[in-house]
């Protein structure tokens, strides 16, 4: 028999299970109500039918999954909430987003002082919402999806450089485009990877609201989740333009970042070789 505790946090799981994704985050994260679960401390394991789920009481009676990603709903990665119950995450599909999305931008023209149903505008709105939308499409993206399988045994142990990888991605704080290219190099201990996953690996963490800092390790973890390689090198060069189209208006200016692991980080020689073959013509 369920004591009136596990039936109370049953009650909320089947909101939860029966919640559409766009819904469950709210379902799951009030943990205000006063007719919640009552005030202590536990954890507390609940067969649902097949899904085991792990479920923390707190002191103000609220429930708490741990780790719930506040931004699930929009398909943010490393969702703990899903994986923990062990459900797919499932975001709104792309074309949900883009109804809130386009009366954001009406409204945004609206306070640019223009008319947002004069010919030329009509259909801004949803072009923006579209547009915006394919800049952060590597939301949606996995590093599972996108290797597809394409790590290859193979008894190599030399460097293996892409290089010049082009990348757009987003300025977090502007949202104004940043722009370059992208160099990995990595050392193989057993396993490589298909080339144009070097690529898309790209694709996934450049098309987000970014900083350039943070781009270049998450491609560097990412090729390391891959192969498990000796080392990784990355290298990004890029082009801001909120530093160029507005603010200090540096035209010219680049900013270069790095992230090496491993033999790259430990090994000067190793670091070196990489760096020679990233610069050369
Ligand atoms: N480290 C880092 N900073 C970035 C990146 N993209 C933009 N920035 C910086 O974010 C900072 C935001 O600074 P704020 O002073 O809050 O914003 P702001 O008034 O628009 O700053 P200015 O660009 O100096 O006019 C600026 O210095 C930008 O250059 C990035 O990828 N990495």
């Amino acid at each position: 028999m369920l004591n009136s505790i596990e039936t109370g946090i049953m009650k909320q799981m089947n909101e939860v299970i029966n919640a559409t994704d766009a819904s469950y985050a709210n379902a799951v994260y009030d943990d205000t109500q006063e007719n919640s679960i009552p005030h202590q401390d536990q954890l507390i394991s609940l067969n649902n039918n097949k899904d085991t789920i792990h479920l923390t009481t707190t002191k103000q009676g609220g429930i708490h999954f741990k780790n719930l990603c506040k931004t699930c709903q929009f398909g943010h990665e490393n969702c703990t909430f899903h994986h923990d119950l062990e459900l797919d995450h499932k975001p709104p599909t792309r074309e949900a987003l883009l109804p809130d999305m386009a009366r954001s931008y009406r409204l945004l023209l609206g306070g640019l002082g223009e008319n947002p149903d004069r010919q030329g505008l009509i259909k801004t709105p949803e072009r923006a919402a579209k547009a915006m939308l394919f800049f952060t499409k590597g939301y949606d993206q996995s590093l599972e999806d996108v290797l597809n399988g394409a790590v290859f045994d193979e008894d190599h142990d030399e460097m293996v450089v892409v290089k010049d990888i082009e990348m757009f991605s987003m300025c977090e704080h502007h949202l104004v485009p940043f722009y370059g290219k992208v160099s990995i190099g990595y050392l193989p201990c057993n396993k490589i990877l298909g080339l144009s996953k070097l690529a898309r690996i790209v694709e996934i963490f450049s098309r987000r609201l970014q900083v350039q800092e943070r781009l270049t390790k998450q491609i560097a973890v990412a090729v390391t989740q891959a192969v498990q390689p000796a080392g990784v090198a990355v290298v990004v060069e890029g082009v801001h333009m909120c530093m160029v189209m507005r603010g200090v208006q540096k035209i010219n200016s680049k900013t270069v970042t790095s992230t090496m692991l491993g033999v790259f980080r430990d090994d000067p020689k190793t670091r070196e070789e990489f760096l020679n073959l990233v610069n050369s013509k």
